[in-house]
C-alpha cells in the first residue's frame, strides 16, 4: 500500500552551500522515496515562491504533513499535490514554500515507485510512454548572474543533436567542456567556473561565440557525429526599464536591436536552441522573434513561462517561443509540471526539462524527462550535482535503475 504513514523533513546543503529543504516519504507498506528542492539565481519574477529553508519546513509541517500522512496515498501523485495546494492556500507556494512543497511532491512520487518496484520514469511516464530519450544541453561557458565578471549572456550550451545514444551524447558534453578549456588555455585565458561548472572567461559574447563554434567542431569531428549548440540568453537578467533595452558591457539594445542581434547569432551558428533571449514580459517581442526563426531554432520560454499553464496558454495564444523550460520547483509540484508539458506538447510546444543553478544530488528530473518524452534535458555538462542526473539517464538507457 502506498498510503503515506510518515514524512520527515531536513535541512540539507545545496550545490552552493546554501540551505534547501530534504524531505522523506515513507507508506505503509515500508515504500520509501527521498526529494530535494533545487534553487535558483536568475529567478524569473513569476515563479513560485521559494522560503527560507527553516521556514518552509516549519510551516511544511505545521500545515502540509496533517494533510498527507494517513491521508494520501504516495501513489497517486495528483492527490499529493492537490494537498500540498490545500495546505498551502495561495496561489505561488509562499505559504509553505515551493521548495518545501516540490522535495515533498518529488518524495511521493519516489515513494510510489519504490513500492510499485518500479524506476520513477515508468510511475511518472506509464509503461506505453514513448522510447526516446533527451538530448543533453551542456552548459560550457556562462555568465551573467551565474558568474562575476564573464560572459553577458548566460548559458552557452553544447547540444549534441547528432548523437546516437544518450551515453554518447554526455560524454560529448564533456569533451567540448574540455575543449573549451584547451580553447581558453592556447589563448592565455584562465578561467574559474559558474555556479553550474561552465567555465567563466572574462572574455566578450563575441568570443564566447568563436570558441564554442570552434570546440563542437572540434569534438563534432572526433566523436564523428553533429553537434551543434545554444544559448540560455536569461534575457530578463539584461533587460532594464531604465535604460529602455538590454544592457550589454559594450552597450544598450533595443528590443527590436535585441531581436536582430539573437536572428542574426542563430543565422550565423546555426543555433539550435534560445532561451530567454527576451524579457520575460514581451510575450510580442518573443512572438517576432519566433516569426523570424521559429523554423530554424528552438525559442524557450523559461522566465516568460515559468512552468506555468497560464503564462504558457498566454504564449500559445500569442504565438510566442515555440517550447517550454520544465523546473518543478519553478511551480512547486511534479503535478504541476507535467500538466505544462501536456499542455504544451498538445499545442506543439517542445519541452525541455531543466535543472536550477543551485542543485543537489537529486535525480528526479532525468526520469522525468525520459517519462515525458521530452526532446532535451538541461543539466549541466560536469560537476557532481550535475553528473547525478546525466549519470542517472546513462543508467536509464541501460535498464539499469
Ligand atoms: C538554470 C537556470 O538558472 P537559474 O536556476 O539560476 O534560474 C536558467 O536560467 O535556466
Ligand atoms: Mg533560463
Amino acid at each position: 500500500m502506498t498510503l503515506i504513514t510518515d514524512i520527515r523533513l531536513r535541512r540539507v546543503l545545496d550545490s552552493r552551500g546554501n540551505a534547501t529543504v530534504e524531505a522523506d516519504v515513507l507508506t505503509e507498506s515500508g515504500g520509501f522515496g527521498r526529494g530535494k528542492a533545487p534553487s535558483g539565481a536568475s529567478t524569473g519574477e513569476y515563479e513560485a515562491i521559494e522560503l527560507p529553508a527553516n521556514e518552509a519546513i516549519a510551516n511544511a509541517r505545521e500545515e502540509a504533513l496533517p494533510r498527507l500522512i494517513g491521508e494520501v496515498h504516495a501513489g497517486n501523485q495528483r492527490d499529493v499535490d492537490a494537498a500540498l495546494h490545500a495546505a498551502d492556500g495561495t496561489d505561488d507556494f509562499s505559504g509553505i514554500g515551493a521548495n518545501s512543497a516540490v522535495a515533498i511532491s518529488m518524495a511521493a512520487a519516489k515513494a510510489g515507485a519504490d513500492v510499485l518496484g518500479a524506476p520513477l520514469y515508468q510511475h511518472l511516464g506509464g509503461t506505453f510512454r514513448g522510447n526516446e530519450y533527451p538530448t543533453p544541453l551542456g552548459n560550457i561557458i556562462g555568465g551573467g548572474e551565474h558568474a562575476a565578471d564573464a560572459t553577458n549572456i548566460q548559458e552557452f550550451l553544447a547540444a549534441p543533436v547528432g548523437a546516437p545514444s544518450v551515453e554518447e551524447a554526455v560524454f560529448a558534453n564533456a569533451a567540448v567542456h574540455q575543449e573549451v578549456h584547451d580553447i581558453l588555455a592556447d589563448r592565455d585565458l584562465p578561467a574559474g567556473k559558474g555556479d553550474e561548472g561552465a567555465w567563466a572567461p572574462s572574455v566578450s559574447d563575441d568570443e564566447a561565440f568563436e570558441i564554442m563554434d570552434e570546440a563542437v567542431e572540434a569534438v563534432a569531428d572526433d566523436f564523428g557525429f553533429a553537434i551543434s549548440f545554444g544559448l540560455d540568453v536569461a534575457g530578463a537578467e539584461l533587460y532594464d526599464d531604465e535604460a529602455d533595452g538590454y544592457v550589454y558591457d559594450d552597450g544598450v539594445k533595443s528590443t527590436e536591436e535585441q531581436i536582430e542581434y539573437i536572428a542574426g547569432k542563430v543565422e550565423e551558428y546555426d543555433l539550435v536552441y534560445v532561451e530567454d533571449p527576451l524579457d520575460e514580459n514581451d510575450y510580442e517581442a518573443f512572438a517576432d522573434l519566433t516569426a523570424q526563426v521559429g523554423d530554424q531554432t528552438l525559442v524557450c520560454g523559461d522566465d516568460l513561462f515559468v512552468t506555468n499553464v497560464e503564462r504558457l496558454q498566454a504564449g500559445i495564444n500569442a504565438d510566442a517561443g515555440n517550447s517550454i523550460l520544465i523546473k518543478p520547483n519553478q511551480i512547486g509540484t511534479l503535478t504541476d509540471a507535467v500538466d505544462a508539458i501536456e499542455l504544451a506538447t498538445a499545442s506543439g510546444y517542445e519541452s525541455v526539462v531543466s535543472h536550477r543553478s543551485g542543485e543537489t544530488e537529486d535525480t528526479t528530473i532525468a526520469h522525468l524527462a525520459v517519462a515525458t518524452d521530452a526532446p532535451f534535458i538541461k543539466t549541466g555538462a560536469v560537476g557532481g550535482e550535475r553528473t547525478a542526473k546525466l549519470n542517472e539517464l546513462i543508467r536509464i538507457e541501460d535498464n539499469a535503475v
